[in-house]
């Protein structure tokens, strides 16, 4: 497959490793706003991005015909108007947040306990993120998609940086060196505490997650997402 990679950085470059090896050629790489682009070379379009260029990119490929994977956080606000771009393109989309196999799993594993702590009112739920100091946004794109499973399944209604409050998940950010990526959540009581954890070694389960999603949205139109592509629940 040939793949247009929006994003020449710390992701960006592992996925071309791990494309390559996969028998992938890397058609382009667009690493800023100013190059030119020959969508007609590329399969699929891989963008690990910045907040600010990610919806561009995205319906910029969707006008040309190019299915988007998108890993890139800090966007969401314009989601829904990507869809639409997408839909009117008829195109094909999957954003993830995280594509690693372990925190999709994490992902159904939070649901499972949020069910199981729906009711249990002793309990309060924090949540706690860590990653490098060259991260943009915060909260996480993560740690977003674990307070929206924990929503959808406790009487939670919003989550906060910080601040708890009746209903509201805090989350906490933290920055620190070169931590690719640590998600915790803990619900506690009075007597006791049970957490949840998932932490990220190195970059490469993204990586490789977001090149498996972009082998299995080859030939397809729509909008997607990695339980489609994992086959999860
Ligand atoms: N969904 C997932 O599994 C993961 C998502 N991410 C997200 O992916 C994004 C990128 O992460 P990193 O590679 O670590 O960041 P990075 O800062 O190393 O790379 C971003 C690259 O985008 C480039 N860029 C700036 N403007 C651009 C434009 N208009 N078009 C194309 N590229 C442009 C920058 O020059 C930079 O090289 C972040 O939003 C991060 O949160 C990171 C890891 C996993
Ligand atoms: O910026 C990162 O590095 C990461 N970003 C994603 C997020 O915001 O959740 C995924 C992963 O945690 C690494």
């Amino acid at each position: 497959m040939n793949i247009g990679l929006f994003g020449y950085g710390k992701m960006g470059k592992m996925i071309e490793q791990i494309a390559q090896k996969r028998g992938h050629s890397i058609v382009a790489k667009i690493d800023d706003a100013s190059q030119p682009i020959d969508y007609k070379s590329m399969d699929v379009a891989i963008d690990f991005s910045t907040p600010e260029s990610a919806f561009g990119n995205i319906t910029n490929c969707f006008k040309n015909g190019v299915p988007v994977i998108c890993g890139t956080t800090g966007w969401l606000e314009r989601y829904a108007e990507a869809v639409e771009i997408c839909n009117d393109n008829k195109g094909g989309f999957i954003y993830a947040s995280n594509f690693s196999l372990g925190v999709n799993i994490f992902f159904e594993l939070n649901a499972q306990l949020a069910k199981m702590m729906a009711n249990l009112e002793e309990y309060k739920v924090s949540m706690e993120e860590i990653h490098h100091t060259q991260k943009l946004d915060a909260p996480s794109g993560t740690a977003i998609t674990l307070a929206e499973g924990i929503i959808e399944n406790t009487p939670y209604e919003k989550w906060k940086l910080e601040e708890s409050g009746d209903k509201t998940i805090p989350i906490k950010s933290i920055r620190e060196g070169m931590v690719p990526g640590t998600h915790s959540i803990a619900y506690e009581s009075a007597v006791d505490k049970i957490e949840i954890k998932h932490e990220a070694h190195n970059r490469e389960g993204f990586a490789l997650g977001a090149v498996i999603a972009s082998e299995w949205i080859a030939g397809k139109s729509g909008i997607f997402s990695m339980k489609d592509v994992l086959n999860l629940s």
